[in-house]
This record gives C-alpha cells, sequence and structure tokens, in this order.
C-alpha cells in the first residue's frame, strides 16, 4: 500500500461454516498473538472491529453465518467509504460472503477476485456432501446457494466470473468444477502450478483479475500453503504452495492500484505450532503495509 491509505483489519470470528468449529478463535487468537503485537504500532495499520455471529439456539447455522456476512459487509462498505484499506481476518471460508459482498456494494459493481485455495468452495447446499457452508461461498459471491447468502452487498453476482480466478486448488468435488466451468472461472489447480510455474501461473491470474473494471480482490485460504509452513487451518491439504511464494505474490498484489481488499482466512490457533500461522499472517500483513 504506498498510497497513504491506512490498512484497517476486521476480525471476523466464525467457525459455523466449518466442520473443525475452532477458527471461530481466529482473529481473537491473532489480534492476542506476540506476531501480532509486534506489528501494531505501524502507522499505516489499525484493528479495527473484530464481529461476531449472533448466538441464538433458535436461529439456524445458515441463518447465523448470513447474520455475521450483512455485518461484515456493512463493516467493510464503511471501511471503504472512509478511505481505509479493508484487511479480514477469518474465521472459516463462509465469512467471504460479507467481505466481498461489502466491496462489490462500495464499489457499485461486481470485483474480479483471486480466491486463493487448496478447496474450490463453489458446492451450493443441493450439491454440498458435508453440507458445511464454508464449502460454499464462492458459488454464493457468483450468484448461486442459499438465498440468505446472495445478494447482501448488490443483486445477483457480487464476483465477476469472467474476472474471477481460483488458484492453488487440489481437493474438490466434481459438482464445485462443473459449476465453475459453466461459469467460465478460470481454475488453476496444483498440478498447473506444478507444471508452469507459480510465477507463470500468478501473471495470468493477476492478468484476469485485475481486468475488472471497478477493481479486485483477493480472497486466501491458509490451507492453499503447504501445511508444513501452515499448520493452523481447519482443513489441510498436503502438497500445498510454498510460504514463500504466497508472500512474494502478496508483495506484489498489494501494491497493485486495482485492489480493493485483502481477506486471510481459515485460521485455526488449534491446530497451529509454535506459532507458525500467526506469524505467516503477520508476515503477508506486513507485506501489505510495506510497499
Ligand atoms: N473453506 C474450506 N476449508 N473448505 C473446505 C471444503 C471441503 C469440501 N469440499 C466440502 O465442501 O465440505
Amino acid at each position: 500500500m504506498s498510497d497513504g491509505r491506512r490498512v484497517r483489519v476486521t476480525g471476523a470470528a466464525s467457525g459455523i461454516g466449518a466442520q473443525d468449529v475452532a477458527c471461530a478463535d481466529g482473529p481473537v487468537a491473532f489480534h492476542h498473538s506476540q506476531a501480532w503485537q509486534a506489528l501494531a504500532r505501524h502507522p499505516a495499520l489499525d484493528w479495527g472491529r473484530t464481529l461476531f455471529a449472533p448466538n441464538g439456539e433458535r436461529l439456524s447455522r445458515t441463518a447465523r453465518i448470513a447474520a455475521l456476512c450483512r455485518t461484515l459487509a456493512d463493516e467493510v462498505e464503511t471501511t471503504l467509504r472512509q478511505g481505509q484499506f479493508p484487511l479480514v481476518i477469518g474465521g472459516d471460508h463462509s465469512v467471504a460472503v460479507g467481505t466481498w459482498s461489502g466491496v462489490a456494494r462500495g464499489i457499485g459493481q461486481p470485483l474480479g477476485l483471486l480466491w486463493i485455495d487448496a478447496h474450490l468452495d463453489s458446492h451450493t447446499p443441493e450439491s454440498s456432501y458435508s453440507g458445511a457452508v464454508h464449502g460454499m461461498p464462492l458459488a454464493c459471491l457468483l450468484g448461486q446457494g442459499d438465498r440468505r447468502l446472495l445478494g447482501i452487498g448488490l443483486p445477483g453476482a457480487q464476483v465477476s466470473a469472467g474476472h474471477c480466478v481460483v488458484l492453488g486448488a487440489r481437493s474438490y468435488e466434481p459438482e464445485e468444477i462443473d459449476f465453475l466451468r459453466r461459469q467460465q472461472v478460470r481454475i488453476i489447480d496444483g498440478e498447473e502450478i506444478a507444471r508452469r510455474g507459480f510465477a507463470a501461473c500468478l501473471d495470468e491470474a493477476v492478468g484476469i483479475v485485475a481486468s475488472a473494471p471497478a477493481g479486485f480482490g483477493v480472497s486466501l485460504d491458509l490451507d492453499a500453503i503447504d501445511p508444513r509452513f501452515a499448520p493452523g487451518v481447519g482443513s489441510p491439504e498436503p502438497d500445498g504452495l510454498p510460504a514463500t511464494d504466497v508472500r512474494t505474490a502478496w508483495r506484489w498484489l498489494a501494491g497493485l492500484p486495482g485492489l480493493r481488499a485483502l481477506e486471510i482466512v481459515e485460521y485455526n490457533p488449534d491446530r497451529d505450532r509454535h506459532g507458525m500461522t500467526a506469524q505467516l499472517i503477520a508476515d503477508l500483513i506486513g507485506e501489505t503495509v510495506a510497499g
């Protein structure tokens, strides 16, 4: 961020969409970590609010997630309107529905989105095997899914399918591939990255998302990174990206003029080892304000 904007961090503390609910504790655990404390005095950074889902026993899981996503969308939109740069820390990946709906409303049209993830997160309630809502947010953002999670920012899609790329996927079900292919979303999976190299794949991905007319965002699910470097995630998958590649990519992405917001999700402090994953999040935030 070399343009003088301050980065406002918002915690989205929900694990309701995940099978392992401990990533609900991710934002608060990170906020209290030494890794964040060492960064917290940076003049371009401030921790805004940490948002929680309502806990009514009478509300369904999806209703609670939808309530959090509406609050998060409002918070992100306000951050943009105040001339600050939103950076959301999750929470399971279902919170992405709130982050990117807020950005879409703020910019008044569907945005480009780079979705860096081991999974495709493109199920609908009908196609999901697990029923877990964190396996569905990208479909919601493209306009398909439980209606309580749709239309939170703009009517219809929040993300422009033609300017959306999934990078790093290596664990998914066939229904998700079918859905994304029908939408003409570009999927660059782990095998393609191994064949072409990360830099070439990232170049192509940025070309697609950054050509969205009103800007783009980046959603990083920490499980895209190899569990050797980021063990603190709820759904670890072997053979992920090297942390250094993601860090280098982040530095570049954070300096691009069309970037509207960033998101880092699925931090699960129960599974972290020696604070490695918290440190990685802090390193990425450090890259965001370095430029
Ligand atoms: N955000 C995540 N970690 N998503 C994992 C999803 C796993 C699986 N595809 C499912 O739908 O249950």
